[in-house]
C-alpha cells in the first residue's frame, strides 16, 4: 500500500467521513471516532455536519444529535455541528433547491478552512454517499479534497460491498483525494468473518487502500432512550471496549492526528 497523505496547511488536522451510500453507518463510526479521540486520546476536537436532510434540528433522530451524544461532546452546541438542517431528506442539491436556498459551495468551503483553522482536530461527516451532490457541480468527494484532508468511506462487509467500495474509491480519487481508507459497518449477519475477510482483501487490491476493520455492532440508544446520557456513555463504554482493540484503524487516526 502507498502511503499516501493527504493534509491541510499549517496544522490543520480533521478527517471527511463518507461512505458507499447513505444509511451505512457514517455517523455511528464518527461518533465512535470522536468519543476515542477525546476520551482515551484527550484530542481537542470538532464535529461538523456541514449538511444533514430529512430532520429538524434537535431531534434525536438527526445526525448533530447524534453525533453530540455519541461522541460524548455535549458542551458542544448542537447548532454548531451542523451549518446547514433541511427538512426534505434527499440529496443536498435537491434539499436546498426545494427549500429555495441560494447554496454557495465556496462559502462551505470558507467555513470549512475556518473550522481547519481552530487548532483542533475536525471530524466531518458527509450526507449519504461519497458522490451525493451538494449542488450541479460539487460532491462530497470534492469538499473532502479542497479541504485537502483524509477520507474514510464506511462500507458494509457483506455481499455487493466490492463493487460499491471499489467504485466509490475510484470517483473519490477521480476527485482528487489521495489519502483514503475504508472501515466496514454492519451486523454479524450480514457477512461471515471469512466473508469480510475475503472481502476485504478484494478491495485492498483491487482499488489500493486499506481496509482498516469492521467497527463494533452496537446500536445507539432508541428514540425512547435517546435523551438519557446513561444510555450514551453506556454506548461510549461499549464501543471504547471494542474499538481500543482494532490497533489498525487506531494506528491509521493516530498517524493522521
Ligand atoms: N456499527 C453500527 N452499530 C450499530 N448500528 C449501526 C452501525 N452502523 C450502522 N448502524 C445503524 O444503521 C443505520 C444507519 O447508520 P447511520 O445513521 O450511521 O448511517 P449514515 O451513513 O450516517 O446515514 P446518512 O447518510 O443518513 O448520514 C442506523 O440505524 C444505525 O444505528
Ligand atoms: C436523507 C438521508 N438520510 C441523507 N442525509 C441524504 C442522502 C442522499 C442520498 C442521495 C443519493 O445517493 O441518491
Ligand atoms: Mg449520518
Amino acid at each position: 500500500m502507498k502511503p499516501q497523505m493527504q493534509r491541510g496547511s499549517g496544522d490543520s488536522k480533521g478527517l471527511f467521513v463518507s461512505s458507499t451510500g447513505t444509511g451505512v453507518g457514517k455517523t455511528v463510526v464518527t461518533a465512535g471516532i470522536a468519543a476515542y479521540l477525546h476520551q482515551i486520546r484527550k484530542r481537542k476536537l470538532q464535529l461538523w455536519k456541514p449538511v444533514q436532510s430529512g430532520v429538524i434540528m434537535g431531534d434525536p433522530e438527526a445526525d448533530s444529535y447524534r453525533l453530540r451524544m455519541g461522541s460524548g461532546m455535549t458542551e458542544l452546541p448542537e447548532e454548531m455541528l451542523a451549518t446547514w438542517t433541511l427538512r426534505d431528506p434527499l440529496a443536498p442539491w435537491m434539499a436546498f433547491e426545494r427549500a429555495d436556498i441560494a447554496f454557495s459551495f465556496t462559502a462551505l468551503l470558507e467555513e470549512g478552512r475556518k473550522r481547519l483553522e481552530q487548532q483542533a482536530f475536525l471530524l466531518i461527516e458527509g450526507a449519504g454517499g461519497i458522490a451525493v451532490p451538494f449542488s450541479q457541480r460539487h460532491t462530497m468527494a470534492d469538499m473532502a479534497h479542497e479541504l485537502r484532508v483524509p477520507l474514510l468511506i464506511v462500507s458494509s462487509p457483506g455481499l455487493g460491498t466490492v463493487s460499491h467500495t471499489v467504485t466509490a474509491v475510484h470517483y473519490a480519487r477521480e476527485r482528487g483525494n489521495t489519502d483514503i481508507a475504508i472501515a466496514f459497518s454492519g451486523p454479524p449477519t450480514m457477512a461471515e468473518v471469512k466473508e469480510a475477510e475475503e472481502n476485504a482483501r478484494m478491495i485492498e487490491t483491487m482499488a489500493d487502500v486499506p481496509v482498516l476493520g469492521h467497527v463494533p455492532w452496537l446500536p445507539q440508544p432508541d428514540r425512547a432512550r435517546a435523551t438519557e446520557s446513561s444510555a450514551w456513555a453506556m454506548w461510549q463504554e461499549q464501543w471504547l471496549a471494542s474499538f481500543t482493540r482494532m490497533t489498525r484503524f487506531t494506528q491509521w487516526l493516530h498517524e493522521r492526528e
